[in-house]
């Protein structure tokens, strides 16, 4: 799927009066009073679910505090603060600009660009820990969804209670502070229709809550639980999920019209210069699915259907750099570093990924559904507590009416396989391997069955 389609925001949903079709690079000019475009946006998405026109919370709620975020240097320098002028920036609508490059410029591109989506800088990612800032109701609370008009709010005058929050994965800028115990999303029409149906399906209990579209500095968000709130000083590991990381969509496009992009190639030559192709070299680029394709192989989302994207510890230590992780022996030991060899924290992840993995085999969503670049997000803390979340639904995509897919079987072009279910099976193994390396014994964790199937990534 297109990511101008899967990133639709308010400024490029095809809404009346903003359709494509007049060019998303002029209607991005055109003034649009956002709260009503939110209201028309959660509508469309909810039309796919009819259960969800009555659980569709109230989101613009006058009770609320003013949310900000901040976002500092902390955990190995892998993160940047928000400074004030990103909020000045914020009045002429430069905002998102210099804080997201990687969302809202794919958001912003035009149709007939996007071959392969217009990302064309190296600093897409946001890695670290981020401190979001909920404002302390003073009695004299405003509507939050105002703050574009009181944007200069005297930020240091103002009492905060800041609440420790760690983006492992994932595009730069894409998450705002809301009201305790949630935040905010940069609005996907594609992860919001899946919200909208995951509201009646078995996988319901592993997503974060889901509480609607909200506006908010004139753009739409997701409004969702954060699931770190009720941890302790968390430990969080992000398990991107598949064997394949981009869809076939996007492989189609690239042959039909590739379009090198610098800043993969960078990327790239950043973790192994022999990884471009004399070609590539020479035209500085590579196409979105190369590299894809190469972080696949690189990683081990091709040998073992799933890849750790990033860890963050109880004391801040924050890590990212895992895209040469690629052994079952190198993702067990970051695994084993990750709890410390607590064999009950290890246990409670193994039963929570058995509930999963029962849920996934009756879910009519996840059969009906591409399941790309969704992560398993690990949490435990000193207390115990230990959680696994399916999150990211951008790229999932909606099968054709009546087609179904397996998850387990191998992927080859046209038949839109994810290798999803091998991918969290091999995840298993490998925590029992961890969980076996700490008892000195074989007796850890649940009784699963050896995982023999190959899935076949040479097509790709
Ligand atoms: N509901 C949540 N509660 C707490 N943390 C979250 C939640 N959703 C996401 N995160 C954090 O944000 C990171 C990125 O999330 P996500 O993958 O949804 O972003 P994204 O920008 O869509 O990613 P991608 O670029 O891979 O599509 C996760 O790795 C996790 O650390
Ligand atoms: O992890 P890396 O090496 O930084 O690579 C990024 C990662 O694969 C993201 O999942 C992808 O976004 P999508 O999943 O949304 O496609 C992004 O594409 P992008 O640069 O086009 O945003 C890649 O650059």
């Amino acid at each position: 799927m297109p990511k101008e389609y899967r990133r639709k925001t308010s400024k490029d949903s095809g809404l009346p009066g903003t359709g494509v079709n007049e060019g998303l690079r002029s209607e991005r000019r055109t003034v649009v009073k956002s709260s009503q475009i939110c209201d028309e946006l959660r509508q469309k998405a909810a039309q796919v679910s009819p259960s969800s026109a009555t659980a569709a919370p109230t989101v613009m709620d006058a009770r609320r505090p003013v949310p900000q975020v901040t976002i500092t240097p902390e955990g190995g320098g892998c993160s940047r603060e928000m400074q004030q002028e990103d909020w000045d920036d914020a009045v002429d609508g430069t905002l998102r600009r210099k804080l997201s490059n990687s969302s809202i410029s794919s958001t912003g591109s035009s149709v007939v660009e996007s071959e392969d989506d217009l990302l064309s800088d190296n600093e897409s990612k946001s890695k670290g820990i981020v401190t979001l800032e909920h404002l302390v109701d003073t009695g004299e609370s405003k509507p939050w969804w105002k703050l574009k008009t009181i944007v200069h709010w005297p930020f240091s005058a103002t009492p905060r209670r800041k609440v420790n929050w760690v983006q492992l994965a994932g595009h730069k800028g894409n998450f705002k502070a809301a009201d305790e115990g949630t935040i905010l999303k940069k609005f996907s029409e594609n992860e919001v229709q899946c919200f909208e149906k995951l509201r009646d399906d078995a996988l319901l209990p592993f997503v974060p809550g889901y509480h609607g579209v909200v506006e908010k500095d004139g753009e739409c968000f997701l409004h969702m639980t954060d699931l770190l709130a009720n941890f302790d000083s968390p430990n969080v590991m992000d398990c991107k999920m598949g064997v394949r990381t981009y869809l076939e969509e996007e492989l189609v496009r690239a042959r039909e019209r590739p379009k090198p992009r610098e800043d993969l190639y960078n990327k790239m030559v950043e973790v192994d210069h022999e990884g471009p192709t004399p070609q590539e070299h020479s035209q500085r680029g590579v196409t979105k699915p190369r590299y894809m394709q190469w972080r696949e192989t690189m990683s081990s989302s091709n040998t073992l259907g799933f890849r750790i994207e990033g860890t963050k510890k109880w004391d801040g230590t924050c890590r990212t750099d895992f895209k040469k992780t690629r052994s079952k022996q190198d993702v067990v030991h970051v695994f084993q570093d990750f709890v410390g060899e607590n064999v009950s924290i290890i246990k409670s992840y193994l039963s929570r990924l058995s509930e999963i993995q029962q849920a996934l085999k009756t879910s009519e969503f996840f059969k009906r559904h591409e399941v790309i670049g969704s992560s398993l997000l690990f949490i435990h803390d000193h207390t115990g507590s230990a959680q696994v979340w399916i999150i990211d639904f951008g790229k999932t995509t909606a099968l054709p009416e009546g087609q179904v897919l397996n998850h387990d079987i191998p992927w080859q072009e046209g038949n839109r396989e994810d290798g999803y279910l091998w991918g969290l099976e091999n995840l298993m193994h490998t925590l029992e391997s961890v969980g076996d390396n700490a008892t000195g014994q074989q007796t850890c964790c649940l009784d699963t069955k050896e995982n023999s199937q190959t899935i076949n990534a040479g097509g790709q």
